[in-house]
């Protein structure tokens, strides 16, 4: 049986207060060992948020990581960087990076194995266009996407990730693809880590990314092959992000 997995993404949002009571509320109301959690917060404020989830159960990551080890990469954060601030996870290719920074797939698999070499845990995501959706697409643009990282890794680095199935259509929009529709996505997303490794099909975390609210989780959650959550405006509100974290 998987542990699920409730990320918040914090995007770009947040400041030294608001990060400050943001941590404590979600802390005062951490149930015992429910799931695994994790907040994914901007890099300037990783040192702030390790010392402020330090002894809870609250796993720290990032939000992206660079290709590089170091050098002149201006603007880039490396992963022994995001290891000093104790980062279990860094998020990888989620639609935005993609979107409004030219994120492809060849440089999210290089990530991923970058993220997996520092001992990271990659969250890796994969998501559809409204447009491709419609068209009837959305197995091959998100199967592809999930190919391509695939490819560059061996099977035993295969179980070690975490993927995320973020329809683009779904973020911030207040749509969220039916039940139905996100475990359709993930069972062939799972068929796919599957055909690498039966065993790491069996391990890896899927998580649904996509307005996953506290009205909706119970019922994304349930479903057989959605094990989890990336979540984005709900984990900026304790009260929701708790909410997720107890349907979970
Ligand atoms: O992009 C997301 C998480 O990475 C989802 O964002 P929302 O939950 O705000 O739709």
């Amino acid at each position: 049986m998987r542990r699920k997995l409730v990320a918040g993404n914090w995007k770009m949002n947040g400041s030294l207060a608001a990060n400050s009571a943001l941590i404590a509320g979600i802390k005062a109301g951490l149930p015992a060992d429910v799931c695994d959690v994790a907040v994914c917060v901007p890099a300037p404020y990783l040192a702030q948020v390790q010392g402020e989830v330090a002894g809870s159960a609250i796993g720290l990551g990032a939000q992206d990581i660079s290709a590089f080890a170091s050098g002149a990469y201006t603007g880039e954060v490396s992963a022994a960087m995001l290891n000093e601030f104790a980062c279990r996870y860094v998020i990888i290719g989620h639609s935005e990076r993609r979107a409004y920074h030219g994120e492809s797939d060849d440089s999210v698999a290089l990530k991923t194995r970058v993220a997996l070499q520092a001992g990271l845990i990659p969250i890796v995501c994969v998501g559809e266009s409204l447009a491709e959706r419609e068209a009837a697409q959305t197995n091959a643009v998100v199967g592809g996407q999930l190919d391509v990282v695939l490819a560059a890794l061996n099977a035993e680095d295969v179980a070690k990730i975490v993927v995320a199935y973020e329809p683009v259509w779904a973020i911030g929009t207040g749509k969220t693809a039916t039940p139905e529709m996100a475990q359709d996505v993930h069972a062939m997303l799972r068929a796919k880590l599957a055909a690498k490794s039966a065993e790491a099909a069996a391990k890896v975390c899927i998580l649904y990314g996509g307005s996953m609210k506290p009205d909706n989780a119970k019922e994304l959650l349930g479903m057989p092959d959605i094990d989890g959550g990336l979540i984005g405006g709900a984990a900026l509100k304790p009260a929701d992000f708790l909410a997720i974290i107890q349907a979970a």
